[in-house]
């Protein structure tokens, strides 16, 4: 059966994956792919639960990283259940990864370990295509602060610092079970790449990931 290609956005809050992983879509589609789009937290009862929490509290992450295995497993077995062996190319902002680099952020209550993350996430997809976007924390708090987004965790300028070291770490420790990660520099010395020109680089080059596993994939079935 035909498994979609996942490709997955991570970066800390203000990064932009939500806005990156939108445009990547679109893009593929364009191009004539079946696309689906998925958020996390979903939209659904546990990401509802997640959004409430994230909101008014309590910050637990222990609590917080059984929520979020629970959101994603409901919101992919859904997906497999529609995509019925299709294949189809699933764009997500965010995964597993995230929660490897929140839950696990010792700046939090209730901070799990990386093993226990993997543990409770088992059965979740495992990305084909990771896109990192690196934004410096003072851009990503400043662009949550003229959205009027400043919750008091983890979006203050020291949790975004202490995050964004968290994923230097998850980066690496991902690469390992991670065919494709695509780094990407959002911004350099305090100035923001331009969307239009982020989006279109992550394009470019998720294109030539995707490309690459159905060349791979052809040879695999010649075999
Ligand atoms: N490359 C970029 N340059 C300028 N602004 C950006 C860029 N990428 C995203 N933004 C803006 O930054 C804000 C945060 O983006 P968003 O996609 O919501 O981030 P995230 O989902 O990672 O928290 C949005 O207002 C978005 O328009
Ligand atoms: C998927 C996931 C997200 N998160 C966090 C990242 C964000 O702070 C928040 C998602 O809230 P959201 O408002 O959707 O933020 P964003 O637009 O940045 O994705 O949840 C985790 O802590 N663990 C996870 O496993």
């Amino acid at each position: 059966m035909a498994r979609p290609v996942y490709v997955v956005f991570e970066g800390i809050d203000g990064a932009g994956t939500t806005t990156h992983a939108r445009l990547l879509a679109e893009k593929l589609r364009l191009l004539g792919y079946c696309v689906e789009l998925v958020e996390e937290p979903s939209k659904d009862v546990v990401g509802g639960v997640i959004r409430h929490m994230l909101r008014h509290g309590p910050f637990h992450q222990d609590v917080l990283a059984l929520l979020f295995a629970a959101d994603r497993l409901l919101l992919q077995r859904s997906l497999e259940e529609r995509l019925q062996g299709r294949s189809c190319i699933v764009v997500s902002d965010r995964s597993w990864i995230s929660s490897l680099a929140y839950q696990t952020c010792e700046l939090f209550p209730y901070a799990v370990d990386a093993d226990w993350v993997y543990i409770v996430n088992k059965y979740a997809w495992r990305p084909d295509i990771l896109v990192y976007i690196d934004v410096e924390p003072l851009i990503a708090f400043r662009r949550l602060a003229s959205r009027g987004r400043v919750r008091e965790l983890p979006e203050t300028l020291a949790a975004l610092r202490a995050l964004r070291e968290s994923y230097r770490h998850v980066i690496q420790r991902v690469s390992r079970v991670v065919p494709v990660v695509l780094w990407v520099e959002g911004s350099r010395n305090g100035v923001e790449k331009p969307i239009d020109k982020l989006s279109r680089e992550i394009a470019v080059r998720v294109l030539a990931a995707i490309k690459y596993s159905e060349h791979r994939g052809a040879l695999d079935s010649d075999e």
